[in-house]
């Protein structure tokens, strides 16, 4: 048993003001795995001071000496990378070689970015006779959630400590654990006391205190879509700025001239990765009407072939979803595909039939999905995926289009048609084909997926203030 009761306030590992402990549960077993201690308003409040506090001397520091720090940690993530995967593994249940190589390993990636990014950044310029300067933007709360902990964490502190900002991040109550091993990392490189501050908590007793806090000049969000407007709105009557990544509901549209079966079988690898707990998951499969049958067959197939196991199997595709309220969220929703009348071609109800405890969801592809279905419409968080058919380019893309959410868009086919579709999505990304990450792309989402973008150069934007100094040179 894991038991962390304590936060990371002032550079220094501090009792909390309330004793108040958290069950952090295995979702593979469904057993506790240890505690966490829950803070409160008064902890908030602490860490908030001590961020102020540092941010007079930090914001001063030159580009050169935040760029060796950055490098340090990069070091230290490198060395501990195992021991984050391996804890990520236990808390949320992705299977442990995915765990270290992509869940943990990304954390590094978004130091070196912003290592990268730094390096060209204009933080100072001319404009004609004014100077333009991007400064910090001041204490920056962090409220992150669990589905692919290090990676939120690492790219809102990345580009944060880059610009000169201090920070305190509240990570998932679900995936606490992560975050405790990334404090220690901060504090092993000398990361200045009061510059990064860990508070552990639920939303409304930490996160809406963070998020409404006068001293807090900005806060960077990352969860669902109804914890990102309670976040907006706790934070709207101090007009500080709110930036957000939320929700998903990304599409897929294979085009006529794509190699359809292999297309058909990445989409589905795709969307079920991270057991379908990516907000960016191509979670809406559009393909020609005519295919939609061909489709299904290929895409049971492949669900079929995915290994829903233990996360510590290395044959293991598939783990846990994170908690029972997932686990129970899906089923629902699948239940409702059901009632719908959507066809259910793999997976359904239920947990799969060799596994008896654990929160395990079968692969579950739908195919006759109509857009108007509630699993075209709300994000399941879970690996469901839905054939929707459709006639003309022009239906795909008004289907693809027919979503609150805008986060990604998938094409696969010829280059040309695709990049020419590309433009006429209303997506923060667009993958084309069998495209690999671009960690300095920018990434975030349109309409209700979010505001602002991160990664690279991008972050480093989000987390600076616009000067003008006016008459800086005379005429
Ligand atoms: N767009 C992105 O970059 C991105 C990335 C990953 C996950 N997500 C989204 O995150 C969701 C899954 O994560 P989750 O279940 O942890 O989300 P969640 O919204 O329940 O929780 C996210 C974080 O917000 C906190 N929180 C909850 N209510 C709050 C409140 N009222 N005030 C302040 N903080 C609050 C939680 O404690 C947690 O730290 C999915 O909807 C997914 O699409 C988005």
């Amino acid at each position: 048993m894991k038991h962390a009761h304590s936060f990371y306030i002032d550079g220094k590992w501090v009792e909390p003001s309330v004793s108040k402990t958290l069950e952090v549960i295995d979702p593979s077993t469904e057993q506790p795995i240890g505690t966490i201690a829950l803070g409160s308003a008064a902890d908030a409040e602490k860490a908030v001071a001590a961020a102020r506090r540092a941010f007079a001397s930090f914001s001063q520091t030159s580009n050169g000496e935040r760029i060796e720090l950055l490098k340090r940690i990069v070091t230290i993530l490198k060395r501990r990378n195992d021991e984050l995967g391996d804890v990520i593994s236990r808390e949320m249940g992705a299977p442990l070689t995915m765990a270290r190589a992509d869940q943990a390993g990304i954390g590094a990636v978004h130091f070196e970015q912003a290592i990268k990014a730094i390096e060209t950044f204009a933080f100072d310029y001319m404009q004609g006779t004014t100077r333009i300067l991007r400064e910090p933007v001041g204490v920056v709360a962090m409220i992150t959630p669990w589905n692919w902990p290090i990676n939120q964490i690492a790219c809102k502190v990345a580009p944060a400590l880059a610009t000169g900002c201090t920070m305190v991040l509240k990570p998932s109550e679900i995936a606490p654990f992560n975050a405790v091993i990334f404090a220690e990392i901060m504090d092993e490189a000398g990361v200045p006391k009061g510059v990064f501050n860990l508070v552990q908590g639920d939303g409304p007793s930490v996160g809406a205190v963070l998020a409404s806090h006068p001293d807090v000049d900005m806060v960077s969000f990352t969860g669902s879509t109804r914890a990102g407007i309670a976040v907006a709105q706790a934070a709207a009557p101090t007009v500080k700025r709110v930036h957000q990544e939320l929700g998903g509901k990304s599409p897929n549209i294979i085009l006529r001239s794509a190699d359809f079966s292999a297309a058909v079988a990445a989409g589905v690898r795709r969307c079920f990765g991270n057991s379908g707990q990516t907000c960016t998951a191509p979670t809406r499969m559009l393909v020609p009407a005519e295919r939609v049958d061909e489709a299904s067959v290929i895409a049971e197939r492949e669900a079929a072939a995915l290994v829903v196991g233990p996360p510590s199997d290395p044959r293991t595709n598939l783990g846990p979803v994170a908690s029972v309220a997932q686990f129970n969220k899906i089923q629902g929703l699948i239940e409702r595909g059901i009632a719908e009348g959507a066809d259910l071609v793999a997976g359904g109800p239920g947990r799969p039939s060799h596994l008896n405890a654990g929160y395990y969801v079968r692969p579950t592809v739908f195919a006759g999905v109509t857009n108007q279905m509630t699993i075209a419409r709300e994000e399941i968080f879970g690996p469901v995926l839905s054939i929707i058919g459709y006639d003309s380019e022009e239906e795909a893309v008004a289907i693809a289009n027919d979503t609150p959410y805008g986060l990604a868009a998938y094409i696969q086919g010829d280059p040309k048609e695709a990049r020419a579709l590309a433009g006429r999505l209303r997506a923060g990304t667009v993958r084309l084909n069998a495209s690999a990450w671009d960690a300095a792309a920018p990434f975030g989402g349109y309409k209700q997926s979010g505001n602002g973008r991160e990664y690279g150069k991008f972050g480093l934007h989000e987390f600076t203030e616009i000067k003008s100094i006016v008459g800086f040179l005379e005429e």
